[in-house]
């Protein structure tokens, strides 16, 4: 067969192609005559025909998709999902993959980026939350509504599949979302001025919330209740329905541990917790410190203060400090030109702190970040990570600054997703382990 020249090959093109490493972001890597193509719905060691998606003549590389197999990896699974794969749902890229070969591709991943961007040598183990099967872990969903029609989006597009149900939502989000649609009876216009429903199940409460999110407007604020364990027992947590919360319904009470174990806090320190959302982790930090010691919680999200205010009420020598954590350290805004002066740094922030938790967006901390917070000499530093390439890049700037990576725990957090989270906590070099 003469196909298109590797040169050529531009979106609807089909070839054949040896499948190689997984690379971060879902998809694996494979080349066409030289020419690099990201695959998804592919596994290492495989020969698929791969159809092109994003991207053609002059691109650095393209993005394909796998739509037929010729020779299936031993990892290879039937997809749990009916509307996963090429040209369906978005939203998980691992259907087709074995569950533990999941967090083997994933621990390849965070070892890649650490070792490429952070230059750290480390094995990683991706390690399951409890009772992990991949499915129904989600305690939040965010259904799409166009058209009259409730979905999920395709991958990298605006457009809707429809779905009457999610294999990775928690069962109660499934009913929740067909007995919504029995109400409309299936009539469109009942959806009119929707944009999207959130079906969520908060821990903390009895029902199953369904939210309908205006297409033009805001949506109103909604408070719900989380319960989180921590070890002076169980909490109560204010969040908003639209407001940051983990949403595996292990992933709370799990990376309680994993902070509180990484950040070893004593009573009486004083201790950071930056993009601290409603507090999840501040709670269980300033119960560590104890009533000698201080606890800094910094949040940006105007809602989600006012909901860590009062998470934290029963702390008082917890502050909350509203703001974003860069302008407070006085740092310029990524992206933004510099202007003549400095921002100042915030009287409110401390000028020196025994750990520093901080658990920021998918873009990370960034260099002039670690930097303000390596100039108050923390002991420990606690980097929770939803992203390993932002991980790597930060984590040398830290050993430019003399912190080395002291531990790493990764946790399958996103089931059937490319996505994962790190807990990593990092020291200054040579420093003397604790008395
Ligand atoms: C990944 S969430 C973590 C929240 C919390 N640790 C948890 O586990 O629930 C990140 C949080 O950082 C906040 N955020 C994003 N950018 C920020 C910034 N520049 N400064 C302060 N907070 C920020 C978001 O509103 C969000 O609540």
């Amino acid at each position: 067969m003469t196909g298109p020249s590797a040169d050529e090959l531009t979106v609807g093109h089909e070839v054949d192609v040896e499948v190689g490493p997984v690379a971060h972001g879902g998809h694996c890597v494979a080349r066409h005559e030289g020419r690099v193509l990201f695959v998804r719905h592919s596994l290492p060691g495989e020969r698929v025909r791969a159809r092109i998606t994003e991207g053609g003549p002059g691109d650095r590389f393209l993005r394909a998709d796998a739509i037929e197999v010729l020779e299936a990896s031993a990892h290879r699974v039937a997809p749990r999902c009916p509307v996963s794969g090429p040209g369906g749902c978005g939203g998980c890229d691992f259907q087709h993959v074995e569950t533990a070969h999941q967090r083997e591709l994933k621990a390849t991943v965070v070892a890649e980026q650490l070792s490429r961007l952070g230059g750290v040598e480390r094995e990683v183990v991706v390690e399951p939350l409890a009772d992990d099967d991949g499915l129904r872990y989600r305690t939040r969903v965010e259904f799409a509504v166009a058209d009259g029609r409730v979905g999920l989006r395709r991958h990298r597009s605006h457009d809707v599949v429809p779905v009457t149900g999610c294999p990775i939502a928690v069962a109660e989000i499934d009913t929740a979302l067909a007995d919504t649609l029995a109400e409309t009876g299936g009539a469109p216009a009942a959806l009119e001025g929707i944009g999207a429903l959130d079906v969520i199940v908060p821990s903390g409460e009895a029902d199953t919330v369904v939210v309908e999110v205006p297409q033009d407007a805001p949506t109103p604020p909604i408070t719900l209740t989380e319960t989180v364990v921590t070890p002076a027992g169980e909490r109560a947590l204010h969040v908003d329905a639209r407001g940051f919360w983990q949403v595996h319904r292990d992933a709370p009470r799990s990376f309680v541990a994993a902070v509180l174990d990484a950040a070893d806090v004593r009573p009486g320190e004083r201790v950071l917790d930056l993009y601290s959302g409603v507090g999840l982790l501040s709670l269980p930090l300033a119960e560590a410190v104890g009533p000698q010691g201080q606890l800094i919680a910094v949040e940006s999200d105007r809602r989600a203060t006012e909901h860590l205010r009062d998470n934290l009420a029963g702390q008082p020598w917890a502050l909350v400090v509203p703001g974003r954590v860069d302008d407070l350290l006085g740092v310029p805004r990524k992206g933004r030109r510099r202007g003549p002066r400095r921002p100042a740094r915030s009287d409110l922030l401390p000028p020196s702190a025994d750990v520093v938790v901080l658990d920021p967006p998918r873009t990370g901390a960034g260099r002039q970040v670690i930097e303000a917070l390596i100039s108050l000499r923390p002991r420990r530093l606690v980097y929770v990570a939803c992203d390993p390439a932002a991980l790597g890049r930060d984590t040398a700037y830290l050993a430019e600054l003399g912190y080395e990576m002291a531990d790493l725990r990764a946790f399958d957090a996103f089931p059937m997703t490319h996505h994962v989270e790190c807990v990593a906590t990092f020291e200054a070099k040579g420093a003397q382990p604790a008395p």
